[in-house]
Order: C-alpha cells, then structure tokens, then sequence
C-alpha cells in the first residue's frame, strides 16, 4: 500500500487520465467558447469581464433562474456593482464604430478623429438553456452556490453541494469530449475528485480536464478586483493534458491581467488555498474584533491600536477595522467549511481553533446589539431605532448573512414601536420583501423600509449604524493608516488607471479594451453625470420586464435628495453627506447614535446633542 502521498498524488492524476491519450501530446487548446453556469454575484461579473476583455470568444451565462436571466438581458442587471454596467453593454450588446481624438484634448469625439474604434459584436448572452450552453462550450465555468447545508449529516459547517452537483451531473450529460470543467464556485477541498468520478461514471472513457480556478473579488468592487486581480490561481493535474487545460485558461486571463500575477498549482493546494484566504481575512476581523472588547474596558481606543500595530509590515494595516463583525455570504461559510474538513479528518483541535472566529463574530454583533437595548434601559416599546445600513458592506446591495438582519431580529424581540431601514444602495421593496421572508410577516409589522434616510431617521430614540457607507460619515474620509515600512512598491503592470488622469496618448495605435474604459471612467468622471456614454459607442440597451424592481422604484421613489441610488438612477452613485444637524433635529430625546461601524466622530455629535456610542472605544457623553 503506497503511502498517502502518493495516494492523493495518484488521485491528482486521476483528474486527467480518462482517455489522457486523446489530448496528452495534442496542439495548444484555442477556446472560443465558454459556458458560466450561474448568473450570480461571481458567474455574472466574471463571465461579464472574461467576454468584454475577449471579444474572440463566445461567452454565454446560464441559469436556471428565468427572472435572473431575463434582468441580466435588460437594462437594470440583478445585481449592482460599481462598472459593471458600462462592461456588459459593450459585452453584450456590442459597441457601435466610433472616433476619438488619440491625444488629450476637449475635442473627444470628432469625425476628424485621429483613432478610430472598430464596432464590436456582442459576445456575452445571458440564456436558461443549461444544457443546450455547456454542450458547445470548451470551458464549462461552475459558478453556482454552494452555501452551508441547513439540515442532515454536516448541518451547519459542512458545505451543501447540492447546486454544484446538479450542475455536475448536466456536465456529465451534455458537455463535449474534450472540454475544460472549472471549479469557480468556492468547495470543499478534494472537490475535483468528485467531479472526476461523476463524469467517469456517465461517460466512462471520454476525456475531460478538471480545473480549480477560485474567485477573490469581494462585493462592491467586483468590477475592480476582475480587471486588476493581484492574483488568479489555477490549480491542474499535474499530467500533460492537465497543464495544457491550465495553459488554455491561463490564455483567456492573459488576455488583460500580466502573467506574473497567474499562478498554478495543483487542484488540492488551489481549492484549499480559497477556503484558507476567506479563513485567514475573517480570523483578522474576529482578532480585532475580541480586542475591541478589552478597549472599551480598558479605556484604549481600538482604532489606534490598529493603526499602532498595522504598520508592523509582518502584521500589515488591512482588515482591521473592528465592528459589529463580518457579514456576507462567504466568509461565515467557507470558514466552517474549513471546520468541517478539519473535524471529520480527525483534527479536533484545528476544527475547534477555526470555529473560534465565528463564534467571535457573533459575539461582536450580539455585544453591540444588547448594549443598544442596554443604554435604551432594557425597553424599547414605544420607541423608534432606525437602522442605516441593511447591505453588508458598504457600496453594494449585496445583503447576504447582513449583521442588520440578525441585530433587527433582536431589536424585534423587545417591541419596539417602530424598527426603520435605510440603505442607500438597496432597493427598499426588495429589502422589505426580504426582511418579511426571513422573519415572517407578523413579527415584521413594526418593520418599516424607507428611501430616504431623513424620513427613516424622523422621531427615532436611537439610530444604529450597521454598514460603513461613507455617506454615514460625519468626517472626512480618512486617510488609510501608513503603509508597512518595507510593503512593496505597486508594479506598474496592470496598475488600476487613475481616473482623473487622461490616458491619452494610447500606448499602441490601436486603442484595448482596457484603455478605452479607462478613457470613458475619466470622462465621466471629468463631466460629472453630462454623458453616460461619452465614446458615443452605446447601442440601445433592451428594456425591462413590467415587474422590474428598479423601474418600479425608479417611478415610485420621492427622491428627497438622499433616495436610494438603485433604480432611479442607472447605477448607484454615492450620494451627498447625511446632514446630521437636520436628522439630530427630528430625532427623540435622548438621542442616541450607535456607530456599529467606526463612521461617526462622536465629538462633532455632541455639539448637536447626541450621544454616541461606538464599538472598541469608551466615549459615553
Ligand atoms: N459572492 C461573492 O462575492 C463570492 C462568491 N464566491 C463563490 O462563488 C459561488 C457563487 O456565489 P454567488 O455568485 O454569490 O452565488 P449566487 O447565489 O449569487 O448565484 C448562484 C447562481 O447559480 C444558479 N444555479 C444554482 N443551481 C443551478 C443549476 N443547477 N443550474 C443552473 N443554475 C443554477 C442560481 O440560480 C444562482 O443564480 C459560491 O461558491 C461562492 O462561495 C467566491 C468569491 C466571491
Ligand atoms: O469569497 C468571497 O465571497 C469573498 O469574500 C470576501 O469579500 P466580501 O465578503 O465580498 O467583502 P469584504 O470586503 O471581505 O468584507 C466582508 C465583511 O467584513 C467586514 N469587514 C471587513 C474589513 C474589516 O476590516 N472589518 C470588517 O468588519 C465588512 O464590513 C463585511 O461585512 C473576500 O474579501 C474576497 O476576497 C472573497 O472573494
């Protein structure tokens, strides 16, 4: 019996040895079409910037959700993030022929243009038909949930495959010899194993290559974090046909991010290494998070132990701004996901350490929502708490495992008079709706969803600040702590443009991709809301269903100038300021502000009257 080593290494090979002969010494693989099953938060934005960045190829982004489908072919997507928007109108439906000036000048777009820019066909389609895609893709993408399992054996760490193994199976069924399958949803470690035994059992002896190719975006700057990634891992066989799959998908990144910042590794190490980067930020968010607790007893101040420690370069400065914890629909998951892989190996004590940072993320949340109650002396009936905050970060909808659903769970238990919502990125119908899914109509009748955050905030005793949106604030942004003294200096390679900056002159005649969105931020950002399409290169976008979230809030908002940002306006756009002197006039005496999110200086609030309490810190007034 060989030793476990060579056992997974032999497994390792396994991945690729179906019919390995057919492709072993074949020619590079040329991909020209690709399937994305899922049309969520990863699959939408991924597929999206893989088709916008190669026009060549065919990308098609199947669902089985026909309303998400029928909004990613409409004008308002199902889900926001900061320039997605302008990549899927290119990408999908094609750019119109157009001249523009190659060298910085007021005269943008001129028929005596010096450059002129090619018109583009749509390449990125949005369909429901699962099967019909992934039979005539080279690269099937797997993007679809794969969230904590809520019942049977594993229930509440182990991880339910249940989409990705239906995905599986339709791959099985329809996918063509040959063709590339990619782990893109986060799984648990050993997950290709598998797949590669699924696809032997339907289809013994045709060959199909495995690879894990893990997403790090976070929500909120997805747009970003795809077009200047700081790394793309892609995890193979180590046989030949596997690293020619790897090669193939490393091509279709190389076509916009440098190749130093691709990795490779084998399928174990690159599934692992997802679950253990998710782990790893959460652990940094609970460590700050339990010290935030010995500040307020001690009387330091948790933000200046931060900065004090974040210069250390071994320690660094991201990831440690305490709060009322993570939320999100990873990190809780992919940390117990890590949980349970270490428990049912028989490694306790690991599984245990792990758990710790999820139970501390609870604690921080649970701390903060009694210490509410506390100062509202332990009743809240007749009273009205206004949150502001329901997304679980700031800058996108995104409201998944949100600490403001759990706090307003607990607020309800004390009956309150009223419990009021703002979030300026959210659509207040969707939150509403959801907030009465997820806790049941009858509780949430006191509940309240607001689109301006001057009405949600009128006769309130406490508002709670539950997302850190810089409109929250009452200061300036501040300014990130020093860099770690030794940090590496940023390459110039694939470097995020400013966008302030013209780009002009174009380093090649022949404008990318790439240097005509940096040219189209910079103009919009230069002319403020003057042009959304300041190339002239937009086709008519196709309309929406009647039902259409967006469009109904869009008709139904009465924007007083702090309305949500979601449908009235195509994509959110921070708005001004809160103006606190105007809320902390309509507020309830005593008026409490509960800064759950280090957004407020509580000095400026005492000036109006309020008190503040904040997380990590003892400032009662
Ligand atoms: N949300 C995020 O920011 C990140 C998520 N991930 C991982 O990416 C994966 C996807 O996450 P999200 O995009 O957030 O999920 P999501 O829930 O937004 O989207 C998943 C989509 O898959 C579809 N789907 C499920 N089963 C299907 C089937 N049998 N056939 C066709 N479509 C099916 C669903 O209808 C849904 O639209 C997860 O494994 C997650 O852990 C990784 C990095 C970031
Ligand atoms: O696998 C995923 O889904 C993604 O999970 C996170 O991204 P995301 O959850 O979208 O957002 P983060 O910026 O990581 O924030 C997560 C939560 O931590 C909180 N947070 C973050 C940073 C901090 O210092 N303190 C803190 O409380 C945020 O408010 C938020 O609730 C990771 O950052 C991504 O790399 C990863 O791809």
């Amino acid at each position: 019996m060989g030793s476990l080593t060579e056992t997974v290494l032999d497994s390792v090979q396994q991945l690729s040895l179906n019919g390995a002969a057919n492709q072993a010494n074949g020619d590079k693989i040329t991909i020209r079409n690709i399937c994305c099953v899922g049309a969520g938060y990863v699959g939408g934005p991924t597929a999206a910037v893989v088709a916008f960045q190669n026009p060549h190829i065919k990308v098609t982004v199947v669902d089985r959700d026909v309303t998400r489908i029928r909004r990613w072919n409409s004008r308002h997507p199902p889900i926001y993030e900061p320039g997605l928007h302008d990549i899927v109108r290119i990408a999908r439906d094609g750019g119109r022929e157009t001249s523009i000036s190659g060298q910085p000048s007021d005269d943008i777009v001129s028929e005596k243009g010096e450059t002129s820019v090619a018109r583009r066909e749509p390449n990125l389609f949005f369909s429901t038909d699962v099967a019909g895609h992934i039979a005539e893709a080279d690269i099937v993408l797997v993007a679809v949930n794969t969230p904590t399992k809520e019942r049977g054996v594993g229930a509440g760490s182990a991880t339910d495959m249940t989409a990705f193994e239906a995905v599986t199976g339709f791959v099985a069924q329809y996918a063509r010899e040959g063709a590339i399958i990619v782990e893109k949803s986060t799984v648990p470690c050993r997950t290709a194993q598998l797949v590669a035994d699924t696809l032997a059992m339907h289809r013994p002896g045709v060959h199909f290559e495995i690879l894990s190719n893990p997403e790090f975006l976070a929500a909120g700057t997805a747009v970003n974090d795809l077009l200047y990634p700081d790394r793309i891992l892609i995890g193979s066989a180590p046989t030949p046909s596997g690293k020619r799959a790897a090669e193939a998908l490393l091509e279709v990144y190389a076509a916009w991010v440098p190749r130093e910042r691709i990795l490779t590794t084998n399928v174990w190490s690159s599934e692992l290494a997802k679950l253990v980067a998710n782990s790893m930020l959460a652990q940094r968010i609970s460590s700050i998070n339990s010290i935030s607790a010995v500040c307020e007893q001690t009387g330091a101040d948790v933000d200046e132990v931060a900065r004090a420690i974040g210069v250390d370069p071994r320690i660094g400065n991201k990831f440690l701004m305490a709060g009322i914890g993570f939320g999100g629909s990873c990190f809780k998951k992919d940390v117990l996901n890590l949980v349970y892989l270490a428990d049912t190996m028989g490694l306790p004590e690991v599984g245990e350490y792990w758990r710790q940072v999820v139970k501390m993320n609870e604690y921080a949340r649970d701390r903060f929502t009694n210490r509410v109650i506390k100062c509202l002396n332990n009743t809240l009936v007749g009273k009205k708490v206004t949150i502001l905050g329901y997304a679980f970060k700031k800058n996108t909808s995104d409201t998944r495992e949100a600490p403001a659903l759990e706090m307003i769970k607990t607020l309800l238990e004390e009956r309150p008079r009223e419990i009021a919502v703002f979030d300026p990125c959210c659509n207040p119908f969707v939150v509403k709706n959801e907030i009465k899914a997820l806790l049941g109509p009858q509780i949430t009748a006191s509940v309240h969803v607001y689109g301006n955050a001057y009405d949600a905030c009128k006769d309130s005793t406490a508002v709670v600040i539950a997302t850190e949106f810089d409109e929250f604030r009452n200061q300036p942004v501040p300014k990130p702590a020093p860099a770690p003294v030794d940090q590496p200096a940023p390459k110039m390679l694939g470097r995020k443009p400013n966008p302030k900056s013209d780009p002009r002159p174009f380093k090649e005649s022949a404008p990318t991709e790439n240097d005509l969105l940096a040219l189209h931020k910079h103009l919009v950002q230069r002319d403020g809301q003057t042009s959304e399409d300041p190339l002239d290169r937009f086709n008519v976008e196709p309309d929406c269903d009647d039902d259409c979230p967006d469009c109904i809030q869009a008709r139904e908002s009465k924007d007083n100038g702090f309305a949500t940002g979601m449908g009235s306006a195509e994509e959110y756009k921070p708005k001004e300021r809160l103006d606190w002197v105007r809320i902390a006039e309509t507020m309830a005496k005593p008026r409490w502000v509960f800064d759950g999110r280090g957004v407020i200086d509580s000095r400026e609030m005492v000036k109006l009257g309020v008190r503040v309490e904040s997380v990590g810190r003892q400032h009662r007034f």
